[in-house]
């Protein structure tokens, strides 16, 4: 890796009190700059991920660095390098968003503009209203707008757009590549897999504790996300073909008249291998299913 890390994290394990095993030997690098979402089915350890790297909770095993020290004796000065947005919304129920932000940026000694950032998020419109009577989207944009505030050189977000509409979702995307463009190493999770195509350099696959894959969004899966298939209906009945050559397929479809209905291959299609394909297919291959 040519970057320095910003995230080292060797064989990673965590058992809870109650003896569910969370972590098994996570191992995951995030470079400076770098942006890496945690994918994985629900309990698969990655909120617990980012809770140890926090400094949130402690590690029953592994190796752990974030930004050069280890999070469970790392002080106060390492803890405001870190920007931190939880699953759950922020508690500030009683304060406008204006005050809310205002409250929260006296805490960092170089907070940015409070102001400025109530305008980054995009509520402008409501800095003036109850934290408690915001919609659900507008109290994650707070959370964020709360993540931000201190500059953080590593930001870590718990699925930011869980519950937003696909307006929403999108601003939010805008939110977090303009932050990374401005340098901060960003870790998240999501189940959303479009989001993570949209805004990671790479994804890391977590199942049952650990990650079995880390790749570039367009070249997880490997081997699997290779080819294509080619569908189209004849006499009205579907047919499809998987293919390293779809053009050559669509070729041999138009070359047949009896097929063609006014110049057009009935119901065509060239399906290509998504992320998520390749995610559900990492997944059901590793969980057994
Ligand atoms: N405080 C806790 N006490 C006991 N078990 C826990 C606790 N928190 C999480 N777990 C368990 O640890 C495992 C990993 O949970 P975790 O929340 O890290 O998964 P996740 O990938 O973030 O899931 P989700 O996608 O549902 O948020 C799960 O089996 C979960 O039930």
């Amino acid at each position: 890796m040519d970057s320095p890390t910003a995230v080292r994290v060797r064989g990673l394990a965590k058992r809870y009190p109650d003896g569910t095993l969370a972590l098994d030997g996570v191992d995951l690098d995030v470079a400076a700059g770098e942006c890496v979402a945690l994918l994985g089915p629900n309990g698969a350890g990655k909120t617990t991920t980012l809770e140890v790297l926090e400094g949130h909770r402690s590690r029953d095993g592994g190796e752990v660095s974030v930004l050069g020290e280890d999070p469970a004796t790392a002080g106060l000065a390492w803890r405001a390098r870190l920007g931190i947005v939880l699953q759950e919304a922020t508690d500030a129920g009683d304060l406008s968003v204006r005050e809310a932000v205002r409250h929260f940026s006296v805490y960092h000694r170089d907070s940015r503009d409070p102001e400025e950032v109530i305008a980054l998020v995009g509520l402008e419109d409501a800095a003036r209203h109850r934290v408690r009577t915001l919609s659900g989207g507008q109290r994650r944009r707070l959370d964020v707008a709360l993540g931000i505030l201190g500059r953080p050189e590593l930001l870590f977000l718990d699925e930011p757009t869980t519950g937003f509409d696909p307006e929403a979702r999108r601003r939010s995307w805008d939110l977090v590549r303009g932050v990374r463009a401005e340098g901060t190493t960003i870790v998240l999770t999501t189940h959303y897999l479009e989001e993570a195509a949209a805004l990671a350099d790479r994804v890391a696959v977590l199942v049952g504790g650990r990650v079995v894959e880390t790749a570039t969004p367009r070249e997880l899966g490997g081997a699997s996300r290779r080819g294509a298939t080619v569908r189209w209906t004849e006499g009205g009945v579907p047919r499809s073909e998987r293919t390293d050559r779809p053009t050559e397929v669509v070729r041999g479809l138009l070359a047949r008249p009896e097929l063609l209905v006014e110049g057009e291959v009935p119901g065509l299609e060239v399906h290509r291998p998504t992320l998520e394909d390749a995610y559900l297919a990492l997944v059901d291959g590793v969980s057994g299913r």
